[in-house]
């Protein structure tokens, strides 16, 4: 992206994990203290915790909400009957130390909101155990209306692929496109609209410590994405006094119950748990000048730990336009086997270790120890190629990398494509002197 046309959006608040003070309505939010004895105009105040009060400073998060009705005053959920392919949870088989992929979904063919449209392709871990990540994917074509969805489990983040979304969340409204992800704290309530009629996407889940920016090291003070660039939306709210059906995950399930009103009322809010957007154009891409192709970690954009220093509990990792001009290499992802799990997906073009078979949209598994690296055609072009430079164009891939080794549902494994194997099949033996 060049600076040309990249102006500074209105209604979103420049900064990542900011203290945010913000109102839709003028005195609405109060000055000096969390919870006057009467808020401005009957408004309720909550607080709403992503760290557990005592975390250290440094990473305690969360944010007071005022609004016209209090989160309390719901009746009880029952279960979701709906998102048929939605899994509460993964298979409990023996899992096969398989190299898995698969193909994007198809558009939604009957009418489908976000929710109705969920496909869960794999977990990690037990939400409860609040550690691991879960990636589903979406196929909708319906905007949620009278429809609000909650994430008890964890945060989500979205990565639209196909069609825009407009996000309306309890703390503001946030519109991205493919090539702009958005990130949703958990238990904040969102409702999902598909500006374009239809969207195609993934949707990733993380149970754990919250995403944050990667230390850099060596880096330096500036570099992969940069905190300014996230956008985190002003005070927006609804008044609506109809029925409106809250789904919620919960403990792995989805559950529902049905409010009198809609549940984005927040009309003011301050605080540092809050919803953001990011231009994936803004990460700066860090490369070598070298030689070698580094590993991986320096396309960081986001990183949740687990309590081992270095190894994420889910690292979200970004693959974007980039030069190329390291001599004497071998230029692609090289072959490797990770202790880490790699979950990748597409969001648009090729990916320049695969040169079939994982289209915008597919998703593809490389559990930890599973050997693998470019597929035999990438392998071929890149051990020919001239080594000039070369520009990257028109790609943008994504790892979610994890410590814990993901277990795909049962679905997902009977969908997955046949013989994923065969792309590093037939590899020529290498010649040794005699
Ligand atoms: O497996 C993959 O394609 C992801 C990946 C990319 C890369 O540049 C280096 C290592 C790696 O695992
Ligand atoms: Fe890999």
């Amino acid at each position: 992206m060049t600076t040309e046309g990249a102006r500074r959006s209105a209604g979103y608040i420049p900064g990542f994990g900011n203290h945010v003070s913000t109102e839709a309505v003028a005195g609405a939010l109060p000055i000096g203290r969390n919870s006057p004895q009467r808020p401005a105009f009957g408004l309720y105040a909550e607080q709403l915790s992503g760290t557990a009060f005592t975390a250290p400073r440094h990473e305690n998060r969360r944010s007071w909400l005022y609004r016209m009705r209090p989160t309390a005053e719901h009746p009880p959920f029952v279960a979701y009957e709906g998102a048929a392919r939605f899994a509460p949870g993964t298979s409990d088989a023996p899992l096969a130390p398989n190299r898995l992929r698969w193909d994007p979904l198809p558009p939604a063919a009957v009418p489908t909101d976000l929710i109705d449209g969920l496909v869960t392709a794999m977990a990690n871990r037990d939400p409860a155990a609040l550690e691991g990540v879960a990636i589903h994917r979406y196929a909708a074509n319906r905007d949620m209306d009278a429809r609000v969805f909650a994430n008890a489990d964890g945060e989500l983040l979205f990565v639209p692929q196909d069609g825009r979304l407009a996000l309306l969340t309890e703390l503001g409204r946030i519109d991205i496109a493919p090539g702009q992800i958005a990130l949703v704290p958990r238990g904040v309530r969102f409702r999902a609209l598909l500006p374009d009629g239809a969207a195609r996407g993934y949707l990733l889940e993380n149970h754990g410590a919250l995403f944050r920016l990667p230390d850099l090291g060596p880096i330096g003070a500036n570099g992969l994405a940069n905190p300014r660039d996230f956008e985190t939306p002003v005070a927006w709210f609804e008044d609506r006094d109809e029925p409106v059906a809250l789904i919620q995950k919960f403990g792995g399930s989805l559950w529902t119950t049905t409010l009198d009103h809609s549940p984005l009322d927040v009309v003011a809010w301050h605080g540092n748990l809050a919803p953001w957007r990011y231009d994936l154009a803004r990460f700066n891409t860090i490369g070598t000048v070298s030689f070698d192709h580094p590993d991986p970690s320096i396309f960081t954009l986001l990183t949740s730990p687990s309590d081992v220093p270095g190894r994420a509990n889910a690292d979200f990792v970004i693959f974007p336009p980039r030069w190329m001009v390291a001599e004497d290499t071998f230029r692609p992802p090289w072959f490797h086997r990770n202790v880490m799990s790699e979950a990748m997906g597409l969001i648009l073009g090729a990916y320049d270790a695969k040169a079939d078979g994982f289209a915008p949209g597919g998703l593809s598994l490389h559990n930890l120890m599973a050997g693998h690296g470019p597929d035999v055609a990438s392998w071929q072009a890149a051990s020919a190629a001239e080594l000039k430079p070369h520009r990257i164009e028109g790609t943008m891939a994504f790892m979610l990398e994890s410590c814990w080794p993901y277990r795909p549902t049962a679905q997902a494994l009977s969908d997955a494509q046949l013989d994923y194997d065969s792309v590093w099949k037939d590899f020529p033996k290498a010649v040794l002197p005699r």
